[in-house]
C-alpha cells in the first residue's frame, strides 16, 4: 500500500445491536493531520466490546466496527504525527493520554479529553468524519477511538502507546484493557497495602488481574467472589486465598464476608457490570476505612444504591477506567514489566482463533468458559 492512499481490507462491522458481526471488505482511509493508520496484528475480545455490541452502550453507534484491546504495527501517519513512525510496534489506547490536559496533568488521574468527546461519537478530531467506509461509500462509526476488529485501523496519535518491538504482539495485545485495567485497579486506583485484605467480585480476566496484582501487592487474604464455581481453580492460582460462591449462602454475600473477616475487607472490587454486587462489593469494605473499587461496566439507567451511613461510617466508593493507566506513559512500562517476566500475562489467553471466526470468540466470551480469545489475520 501506498502511503496516503485508501486501503481495502477486512473487517467485522456490526451492523445493529444484537446481530452477528459482518465479515467483510472494508475502505481504510489515509490518516489525517494528527492521526496513524495502525496495521492490526492480533486483537483480543473484551465484555465490553458484547456490551456494546448488545446495544447497552448509550454511546454505541451502528454501523461501526468494534474492538480496543490490540497490538500493530504503525502503517502510516498522517501531518503533525511526531512520536510514532511507520514500523513502530503500538498498542491501541481508548484512553488517550495528551500529557497537556488538565486530567493529563492531574496526578490521580489518566481521564484525558483531547479526543474523548470524538471517540464517545465514533468519529475523528480533524474533520469530525469517520475513516472507515464499506466498498460502496457507506460511513461506519470508530468505536473507542480504535476500532481493532479490523485488519488496519485510524487512531488519533493521543491514543497510540509505542511498545518494545521485541514484544510478542499477539500476547501484550492484551495490555490494551482489561489485564491492565484488573492491575490498574490495584496499583492505582485502591494502591493496595502489604498485609491487608481483598475481596474480588467476579473471576474473569479483569477480576483475576486483580487477584494477580492484590497477591503481587503483598495482601495476605484475598477473598475471591464468583457464581461459577468452575472459576475457582484459576483464582486460587492466581492467588486468592479463598473462594466463595454466593449461591451457598442464604444470607447477603456481603453479609457472609463481613462475618469471616470481622467488619470487612480493606479492600473490595467488583468485576462483573452489576449494580446490585456493587453495592455487596461496598458494604463489605471494612469499617472505618475500606475502599470499594467499580470495574465492571453497566448500562445507562443502571444506578447503584446503598444507605449513606455505609460512608458516614467510613467506606469508600471508587470506580476506575483503564486501571487509572496514563496509558501512553504507562502501557509501554507495563510491557517492559512482561518482557522482564514479572507477570502472568500468558495465562490470560485461553483461546486464539481466526479473526474470520470473530462470531465464535463471541461466543465463547458468551459461554463464561474464557478469559481472553485473542484473533489474527491470516
Ligand atoms: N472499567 C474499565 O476500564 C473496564 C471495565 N471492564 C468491565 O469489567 C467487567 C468484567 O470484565 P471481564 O472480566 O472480561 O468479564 P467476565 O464476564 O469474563 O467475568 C465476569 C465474571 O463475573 C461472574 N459473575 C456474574 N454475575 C455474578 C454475580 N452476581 N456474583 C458473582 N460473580 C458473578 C461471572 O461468572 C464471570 O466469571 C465487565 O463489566 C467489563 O465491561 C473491562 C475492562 C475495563
Ligand atoms: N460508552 C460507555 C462507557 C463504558 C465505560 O465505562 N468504559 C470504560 C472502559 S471499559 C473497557 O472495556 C471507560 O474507561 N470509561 C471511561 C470513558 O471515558 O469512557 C458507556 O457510556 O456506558
Ligand atoms: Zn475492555
Ligand atoms: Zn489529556
Amino acid at each position: 500500500m501506498a502511503p496516503g492512499e485508501p486501503i481495502e481490507c477486512l473487517a467485522a462491522i456490526a451492523w445493529e445491536a444484537k446481530k452477528p458481526l459482518d465479515v467483510t471488505k472494508v475502505i481504510v482511509a489515509p490518516p489525517g493531520p494528527g492521526e496513524v493508520r495502525i496495521k492490526i496484528i492480533a486483537t483480543a475480545l473484551c465484555h465490553t466490546d458484547a456490551y456494546t455490541l448488545d446495544g447497552l452502550d448509550p454511546e454505541g453507534l451502528f454501523p461501526c466496527i468494534l474492538g480496543h484491546e490490540a497490538a500493530g504495527v504503525v502503517e502510516s501517519v498522517g501531518e503533525g504525527v511526531t512520536s510514532v513512525k511507520p514500523g513502530d510496534h503500538v498498542i491501541p489506547c481508548y484512553q488517550a493520554y495528551c500529557g497537556d490536559c488538565k486530567f493529563c496533568k492531574h496526578p490521580e488521574s489518566n481521564l484525558c479529553i483531547s479526543v474523548r468527546a470524538f471517540t464517545g461519537k465514533g468519529v475523528m478530531k480533524a474533520d469530525g468524519k469517520p475513516r472507515f467506509t464499506t466498498l460502496d461509500g457507506k460511513p461506519i462509526f470508530h468505536f473507542m477511538g480504535t476500532s481493532t476488529f479490523s485488519e488496519y485501523t485510524v487512531v488519533h496519535e493521543q491514543s497510540v502507546a509505542l511498545v518494545d518491538k521485541t514484544a510478542p504482539l499477539d500476547k501484550v495485545c492484551l495490555l490494551g484493557c482489561g489485564v491492565a485495567t484488573g492491575w490498574g485497579a490495584v496499583f492505582n486506583t485502591a494502591k493496595v497495602q502489604p498485609g491487608t485484605s481483598v475481596a474480588v467480585f467476579g473471576l474473569g480476566a479483569v477480576g483475576l488481574a486483580v487477584i494477580e496484582a492484590a497477591a503481587r501487592a503483598g495482601a495476605s487474604r484475598i477473598i475471591a467472589v464468583d457464581i461459577n464455581a468452575d472459576k475457582f481453580p484459576a483464582a486460587k492460582e492466581w492467588g486468592a486465598t479463598e473462594c466463595i460462591n454466593p449461591k451457598d449462602h442464604d444470607k447477603p454475600i456481603q453479609a457472609v464476608i463481613n462475618e469471616l473477616t470481622e467488619w470487612g475487607c480493606d479492600y473490595t472490587f467488583e468485576c462483573i457490570g452489576n449494580v446490585a454486587v456493587m453495592r455487596a462489593a461496598l458494604e463489605c469494605a471494612h469499617r472505618g476505612w475500606g475502599q470499594s473499587v467499580v470495574v465492571g461496566v453497566a448500562a445507562a439507567g443502571q444506578e447503584i444504591s446503598t444507605r449513606p451511613f455505609q460512608l458516614v461510617t467510613g467506606r469508600q466508593w471508587k470506580g476506575t477506567a483503564f486501571g487509572g493507566y496514563k496509558s501512553r506513559v504507562q502501557v509501554p512500562q507495563l510491557v517492559d514489566e512482561y518482557l522482564a517476566g514479572g507477570t502472568l500475562l500468558d495465562k490470560y489467553i485461553t483461546h486464539r482463533l481466526p479473526f474470520t471466526q470473530i462470531n465464535e470468540a463471541f461466543d465463547l466470551l458468551h459461554s463464561g468458559k474464557t478469559l481472553r480469545t485473542v484473533l489474527t489475520f491470516e
